[in-house]
């Protein structure tokens, strides 16, 4: 059995796979190392041999996150590094180094769906977007506020944003004017959202004309499950993280 770990800034996704069969034998998320340690706790059955791990928290918490699951399950934990290439993907960026490791490896995971022009979306605490040529070379991307955060700071910047997240679900069902504040800020953050990947998929056509895929990945991809073209992967970091840590 494998552990693997996607350390994102709101939640650290973990999955134990059986590395013959690609079963998913177990699967959580935490947001910090501690949570994750007492989820991990119940893993003991489970004959775990190995752990690899990707992250874009600081090379601190990362170290320690390593450190800590190392000691527990008495397993090297091996951590994706930044590449020039991988997966026959070249990466774009001026500063390799610098792309954040959950889209390089989601680029990485989803070339090898289909070797093909992409859009490559993940919908978690920042959205990004990354496009990637059908000879696989990385153009560039975008990134923006996710919905919590779109959410968290007109709360925090405002004096009259107040309502329970109980009543946001509710509220968001239909993207008809908000006659309620929690309505109009739970659609107007949505809209934004759903313009962005719009404008994103729009703008992918004009660069690569119909021949593209489009994928969407993070804990908010469901939030444009109604934008056709998407193809839903919600592993498709771990996929990435795979061949990166073969
Ligand atoms: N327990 C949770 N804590 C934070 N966000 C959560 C939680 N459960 C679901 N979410 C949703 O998932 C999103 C985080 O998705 P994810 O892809 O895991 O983000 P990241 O990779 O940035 O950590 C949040 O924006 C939120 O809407
Ligand atoms: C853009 C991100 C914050 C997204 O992280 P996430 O929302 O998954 O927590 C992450 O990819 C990152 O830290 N990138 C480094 C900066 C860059 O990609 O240019
Ligand atoms: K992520």
């Amino acid at each position: 059995m494998i552990l693997e770990l996607d350390c994102g800034n709101s939640l650290i996704k973990w999955r134990v796979l059986d590395s013959c069969s690609g079963v998913v034998a177990a699967q959580g998320a935490s947001s910090c190392a501690a949570g994750l340690l007492g989820e991990l706790g119940s893993l003991v059955h489970l004959r775990i041999l190995r752990a690899r791990l990707v992250s874009v928290r600081s090379d601190q918490e990362t170290t320690e996150i390593c450190t800590r699951i190392s000691d527990a399950l008495s397993v090297h934990v091996q951590s994706a590094a930044p590449a020039k290439e991988l997966g026959g993907v070249i990466n774009g960026y001026l500063e390799y180094e610098r792309l954040g490791m959950d889209r390089w490896l989601a680029m990485v995971g989803a070339f090898q769906l289909k070797r093909d022009a992409m859009l490559v979306l993940d919908l978690g605490t920042a959205v990004t977007a990354d496009l990637v040529d059908a000879q696989g070379v990385h153009l560039g991307g975008f990134i923006c506020p996710g919905i919590s955060l779109l959410r968290s700071q007109l709360h925090a910047h405002t004096q009259r944003i107040r309502y329970s997240m109980d009543e946001a679900p509710a509220a968001s069902c239909t993207l008809e004017p908000g006659r309620t504040t929690v309505e109009a800020v739970e659609r107007g953050c949505l809209s934004m959202l759903d313009s962005f990947v719009s404008t994103q998929i729009r703008q992918a056509g004009d660069r690569f004309g119909a021949a593209f895929s489009v994928y969407a990945t993070g804990g908010d991809a469901g939030l444009i499950k109604d934008i056709g073209q998407v193809q839903r992967i919600p592993d498709l970091v771990f996929r990435g993280l795979a061949i990166a840590c073969p």
